[in-house]
């Protein structure tokens, strides 16, 4: 096995004896102490794979330089100083300098703000420290340092196992191999990565069992550490993503195209080379939407701020918009349609009276279970912690969701049992016998078995859970095996309650406001999940069970999926197989839930969520985290997450029609005029201007129009509304132009001036015409729009009239002019709110 990723030789850590390796660490497989700990720590680095290396500022700072357009016009300017024309090289090389840092400060703020709140979320491992066991933030492990896992836990680092109890490990993500494997100590000389026993792996998880782990790797020297990180961060882009990836390569092809006629056109006519050149480059800089990435980032950023004093925290920043996309929302049931606030309220035998025996069985089994422990145990050890006293456990098969039964192995004054407790049909199909009040053993018969089952019909219709439990006598064996849970004696059911949830009903009312449907996935039983639907008030169209998903093939799933609204009694690979069956009808789909059994649909889905109490594995997988198991709290989410999307799309609607409209008028005006319309700096400060005035945007309100439907990236509505604002502007363009020429015989510097002043102004201004589908009079902007939007048109309109008129080629206009440019941006805003009606998408103009 010499070939496998990142195995330098051919055996390793794993190969070797236990003692061996423990002396090769220096300790003794009992913890390390804090001292030595951090000594440790300070030589390994923390247990982390950088995904996102923090780049340097400088580092930074250069990569934004290497734009290529930004090099070109660089150099152009530097050409332009060394023939004589040194404001030019002042001017552009000082433009370019402050919108680099500009976007460099903005985005590595919004960055930090995100990465502030995704730290607060931080994964940990219950770890022995002086010989305690605490939970510790994985990235403070060492080498040497002993760790305890549990079913639901993620395997911090690499390491072996020193000691095991039943630990199922799920190494899909590293070996494909999907089934989990069970691990154990002892090392085998030949064994490789993929079929070491006692190897843990950094990035799988434990399923199943408990296991004790000594950390050999940490960091970027685990396996497969660099490999997780990248499957990760390089997973699939979103919908929006590459709706953005797209629309940026066009407008790309289309600056090119642009730039390059315009440039080949004055050439060809005989213009100055050098001056060609550099207005070519302007044009292609004020035709690049270059603040895009910024405003994307800060106002995802902005939305996790908003959505975390909601309580939901942002794993993955761009499932924001998947979230504001998100029109199906399956949850499971424990924990977030109910309390999980789960009591015991009876525990009958097959009469139906309350049966001492099964009780006790069942706390028995509680007591001694160490996987994960469900809310089911809680509720049991509540009621009778004393119940197993005197009872010593010999084994255990822990419970998992496909067996869905717990088998514990226990002595009392010499009597051995085996105790069963799981899903009551599991544990009735493997009794051959029940046992009645009396003590003594009867047949199990089709006609007592109907009995038994119509016990747990009556309870499970008014929304009660219950667990069968079962044992048998255990006499001479001292381990349970595979195949050893037949031939039970039924002993009776334990029932719950577990209410739903107070805010449940009204969360449930605001996500079908909010046009999301939501569905009901669950491990329980059928009645029980219906009934809870029933007062949650949660229509149920249709209902498929596990068995009957079973039975379907991946397009027959689809074909159902999006008419059933509960599904019940599913296994966890159904849970994944339902939401990517959502996702093949092209519904955007989010998944609600907190077990292990959850994380593969958590992953699956479009938009993962996970809440804080839930397992590692389930908050792993999920792109954000519910710090309140409230769905309410969702509905809040999903507003911010078509906010986000609200201002993303203005910011493209901008730079698509106004901000596109002006250059290509002015492009096309350099080849019929005289002179040019703009100089080359002129350009790049009505760009810079245009630039500033849009930073406000992150922070505008959303028209509340836009909040009320999902909304995803849609490239024909986008084209479409340039097809109708873009020539609108042009035409305005156009139209100053000639009157300017015609009319008032202007010079070229009055001319740049009027024209500078007024395509700065109409194109900041219609910002307030775009951002809304109604009157825009109706809705103001955010006063942070506002003020920069309000502050860059004064720059721009003062600036003909200012001391550096003359050094930027302007001149001041008489007042008569000015009145016309005033009219003339008035006709436009006017005009642009006549026609926005027939360029926004009609569901966005009634909100529907
Ligand atoms: N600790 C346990 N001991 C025995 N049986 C259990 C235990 N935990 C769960 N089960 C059985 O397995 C079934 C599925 O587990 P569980 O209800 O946790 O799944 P789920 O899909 O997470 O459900 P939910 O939608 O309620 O969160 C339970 O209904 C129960 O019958
Ligand atoms: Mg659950």
């Amino acid at each position: 096995m010499a070939s496998e990723p990142g195995t330098s030789q051919i055996g390793d850590f794993w190969n070797q004896p236990q003692q061996q390796l423990l002396d090769r660490l220096a300790t003794d497989g009992n913890g390390l102490t804090s001292q030595e700990a951090a000594a440790r720590l300070a030589i390994y680095g923390p247990n982390r794979v950088d995904s996102t290396r923090r780049r340097s500022l400088a580092a930074d700072f250069l990569r934004r330089l290497a734009n290529p357009l930004v090099l070109v016009l660089l150099a152009a300017s530097i050409v332009a100083g060394l023939t004589g024309d040194l404001v030019s090289l002042v001017i552009i090389s000082g433009m370019v300098l402050l919108s680099t840092v500009l976007d460099m400060v903005q985005e590595r703020r919004a960055n930090a703000t995100a990465e502030a709140l995704r730290r607060s979320i931080a994964i940990t491992a219950s770890t022995c420290r002086d010989g305690v066991m605490s939970s510790l933030p994985v990235e403070q492990l060492v080498p040497g340092d002993v760790v305890a896992l549990a079913a639901g836990d993620l395997v911090p680092a690499d390491g072996v196992v020193l000691e095991a109890n039943a630990a199922q490990v799920n190494q899909a993500a590293l070996t494909g191999e999907s089934f989990p494997v069970e691990k154990y100590p002892g090392a085998i000389a030949d064994a490789g990565l993929a079929d070491a026993p006692n190897l843990l792996l950094s990035g799988s998880s434990v399923v199943g069992g408990t296991a004790r782990m000594l950390v050999v790797e940490t960091g970027a020297a685990t396996r497969f550490g660099d490999i997780a990180v990248s499957l990760s961060a390089g997973s699939q882009a979103t919908a929006f993503e590459q709706g953005l990836r797209r629309f940026g390569l066009l407008i790309a092809r289309l600056t090119v195209f642009l730039v390059l006629f315009v440039l080949l056109a004055r050439l060809a006519l005989g213009k100055d080379a050098l001056e060609s050149f550099l207005f070519a480059m302007a044009l292609a800089v004020g035709l690049t939407p270059e603040l895009l990435p910024m405003i994307v980032t800060i106002t995802l950023a902005r939305g996790a701020q908003r959505m975390a004093a909601s309580k939901v925290v942002v794993k993955r920043l761009s499932a924001i918009h998947d979230l504001g996309q998100m029109d199906v929302l399956c949850t499971d049931k424990t924990g977030t349609l109910t309390e999980a606030r789960i009591a015991l309220v009876g525990h009958p035998g097959i009469d139906g009276a309350d049966s001492e025996r099964a009780i006790e069985l069942a706390s028995i089994n509680a007591m001694f279970e160490t996987g994960l422990k469900s809310p089911l145990d809680k509720a049991l050890l509540e009621h009778g912690e004393r119940i197993a006293d005197g009872w010593t456990k010999l084994d255990e098969r822990p419970f998992d969701f496909e067996r869905r039964r717990v088998s514990v192995l226990a002595e009392k004054d010499g009597q051995r049992l085996e105790i069963v407790k799981g899903a009551p049909e599991t544990v009735l199909a493997l009794c051959s016998t029940a046992q009645v009040a009396s003590g003594s053993e009867v047949p199990l018969d089709d006609a007592l078995r109907a009995n038994v089952m119509a016990l747990h019909d009556s309870k499970a219709a008014q929304g009660l859970r219950l667990l069968g439990v079962a044992f048998k006598d255990a006499s001479g064996r001292s381990k349970i095996d595979t195949d050893d849970d037949a031939g039970l004696v039924f002993a009776g059911f334990c029932v719950f309650v577990d209410p739903p949830k107070q805010t449940a009903r009204e969360a449930l009312a605001r996500l079908a406001e909010a046009g999301v449907r939501v569905k009901l996935v669950s491990g329980d039983a059928v009645a029980v999940a219906r009934h809870l639907c029933n007062e949650v008030g949660l229509p149920v169209r249709d209902v498929l069970t596990g068995e009957e998903i079973a039975a379907l093939s991946d397009g027959a799933l689809a074909a159902r999926v999006s008419q059933v609204d509960l599904f019940a009694r599913v296994a966890p690979n159904q849970k994944m197989r339902i939401v990517n069956a959502l996702k093949r009808r092209h519904h955007t789909v989010g998944f609600i839930g907190d077990g292990i059994n959850d994380a593969p649909a958590i992953h699956a889905a479009d938009v993962g969520l996970s809440v804080d109490g839930a397992t590692d594995v389930a908050r792993e997988a999920a792109d954000m985290i519910m710090l309140a198991p409230d769905l309410g709290a969702l509905a809040e989410g999903i507003a911010e997450g078509r906010r986000t999307y609200a201002n993303i799309m203005k910011y493209l609607r901008m730079g698509t029609s106004s901000n596109f409209g002006n250059m290509l008028t002015m492009a096309l005006a350099s080849l019929v005029l005289p002179f040019l319309p703009l100089t080359a700096v002129q350009v790049l400060v009505n760009n810079l201007l245009y630039d500033l005035s849009q930073t406000g945007i992150p922070f505008d309100e959303a028209d509340p129009r836009l909040l009320r439907r999902p909304h995803g990236w849609d490239m024909r509505a986008l084209v479409r509304f340039s097809t109708i604002m873009g020539p609108l502007s042009s035409l305005f363009d156009i139209f100053t132009f000639v009157l300017l020429l015609t009319v008032f015989h202007v010079d070229v510097a009055a001319f740049r001036s009027a024209w500078f002043i007024e395509s700065m102004a109409t194109q900041i201004m219609v910002v307030l015409v775009i951002r809304t589908a109604g009157p825009f009079w109706r809705e103001r902007p955010s006063p942070l729009l506002a003020a920069t939007l309000g502050a860059c048109l004064l720059v721009a309109v003062v600036l003909p009239f200012s001391p550096l008129a003359t050094m930027l080629g302007f001149a001041s206009l008489p007042i008569h002019l000015s009145a016309a440019i005033a009219g003339l941006v008035i006709a436009y805003l006017a005009l642009a709110e006549f026609l926005k009606r027939f360029a926004l998408p009609r569901k966005e103009r009634i909100g529907g």
